[in-house]
């Protein structure tokens, strides 16, 4: 059996990269950029006043000063004027600060009288002042490739960019498998069960900006095993979900290598996702999830999202780990690196007491994945270890 890191390397190792598309601005949300992207205009593109109030020369603004009001500059429509000595310019918050004028005085700090003002005893520090360009200049880039935050989404509206080079979302199959699965919402036979981490990878895909499609479940008989993956032909990536292991009906081996599939590897060394498989079957990547909910899940997080991530042009990146003190003494680990579901506490990570992969309650309980290198002995109770949040 391989490592959790063996394995990663050789899944990543199956990803091609996605065509560069354009996405309009409003939809650019979640994508990644494909390309470097550069301002069209400096912003602020004129010195802009930050507050409400006047507009003047700053050597003379002093305690008892008095100034003529010579025009007003409104955000949107500025003043056309010079601001001469003894004038001022009632101004407004994100208006042009007009020519002349590098100081603006808060209108609380001023007491007007018609067309006259007189800075009063309490003028506070200055200048209010938003110099041209302060936020960027033409010609600033966002630089590719980068996973396109809200946050990013405003810089790149300011910039006046109303089109965005991103890449195609890597559209991915889902395949689950099983004579006992039904879909959500169907009527089970005594002897079956409902479908369900095909939903979650389903989510964690879409959240991760994948394009996700739920196949039809696969049948435990290698005609309806073909079926889904000839449904699955023009996919970037086919995730299958069970029938993983080695019983008399877990078929998605032998039937995706009768299809050609060239495996990269089968079985890792790690607790939940012992039988996971990978490798490349036609023009796609394959990876081969075990069935159990948790399983699937805790692959789903560790594998397929890197390998999206990958394909959509992201620097290679395991989940990121972080460390933490334990609440509670935990036994020793076996010979697989652990993940064990847990939940932070305000100080620490607690594990559950309950690790069996097929307890989605307890899924959903933990936000986060203490993990436990193979091997590792008992530890103690504000012993540090290291965790991947959920
Ligand atoms: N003799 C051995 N038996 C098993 C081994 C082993 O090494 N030797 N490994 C165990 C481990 S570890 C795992 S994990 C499972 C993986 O099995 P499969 O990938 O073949 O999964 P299935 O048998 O198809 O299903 C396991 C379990 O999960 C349920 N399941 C499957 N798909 C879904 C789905 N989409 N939604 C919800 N639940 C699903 C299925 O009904 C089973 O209960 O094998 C162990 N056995
Ligand atoms: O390793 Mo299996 O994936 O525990 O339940």
């Amino acid at each position: 059996m391989i490592s959790v890191e063996t394995a990663l390397e050789k899944i990543l190792a199956l990803a091609t990269v996605t065509e560069v598309e354009t996405a309009p601005l409003a939809d650019a949300a979640g994508r990644v950029l494909a390309q470097d992207v550069a301002a069209r205009r400096d912003q602020p593109p004129f010195p802009s006043s930050a507050m409400d109030g006047y507009a003047l020369r700053a050597a003379e603004a002093a305690v008892g000063a008095r100034f003529d009001v010579v025009g007003t500059s409104a955000a949107g429509h500025g003043f056309a004027g010079t601001v001469g000595p003894g004038q001022a310019v009632r101004i407004f918050t994100g208006a042009p600060v007009p020519d002349g004028a590098d100081r603006v005085v808060i209108q609380e700090d001023v007491t007007r009288d018609g067309d006259r003002i007189t800075l009063s005893d309490t003028l506070g520090g200055g200048p209010h002042v938003r110099p041209l360009g302060v936020d960027f200049r033409t010609g600033d880039t966002v630089a590719a490739p980068r996973l396109l935050r809200p946050e990013d989404v405003a810089l790149l509206a300011a910039m006046n960019i109303p089109e965005i080079p991103v890449r195609r979302r890597p559209v991915v199959a889902l395949i689950a498998t099983g004579d006992e699965l039904v879909m959500p919402g169907e009527t089970p036979a005594p002897d079956q069960i409902i479908a369900s981490n095909s939903f979650g990878l389903k989510a964690m895909l879409e959240a991760a900006g994948a394009e996700a499609r739920l196949l039809p479940i696969a049948r435990d008989n290698a005609a309806s095993l073909k079926t889904a993956f000839a449904l699955a032909e023009e996919a970037d990536l086919i995730v299958t979900i069970g029938g993983a292991s080695v019983g008399d009906h877990d078929l998605v081996a032998p039937v995706a290598e009768e299809l050609g599939l060239e495996r990269a590897f089968y079985k890792v060394a790690m607790r939940p996702g012992k039988p996971l498989m990978a490798g490349r079957l036609g023009g796609a990547a394959m990876l081969g999830l075990p069935g159990n909910p948790v399983s699937a899940m805790v692959c789903g997080q560790l594998f397929m999202l890197p390998l999206v991530r990958a394909m959509m042009g992201l620097p290679h990146s395991p989940a990121p780990r972080r460390s933490r003190p334990l609440e509670a003494d935990i036994g020793p680990n076996g010979p697989r690196e652990h993940y064990m579901r847990a939940r932070l506490t305000e100080t620490g990570i607690a594990a559950f007491d309950s690790q069996d992969s097929s307890l989605l309650t307890v899924l959903a309980e933990a936000d986060a994945l203490l993990v436990r290198p193979p091997g590792d002995g008992a530890r103690k109770a504000g012993t540090l270890v290291d965790y991947i949040a959920l």
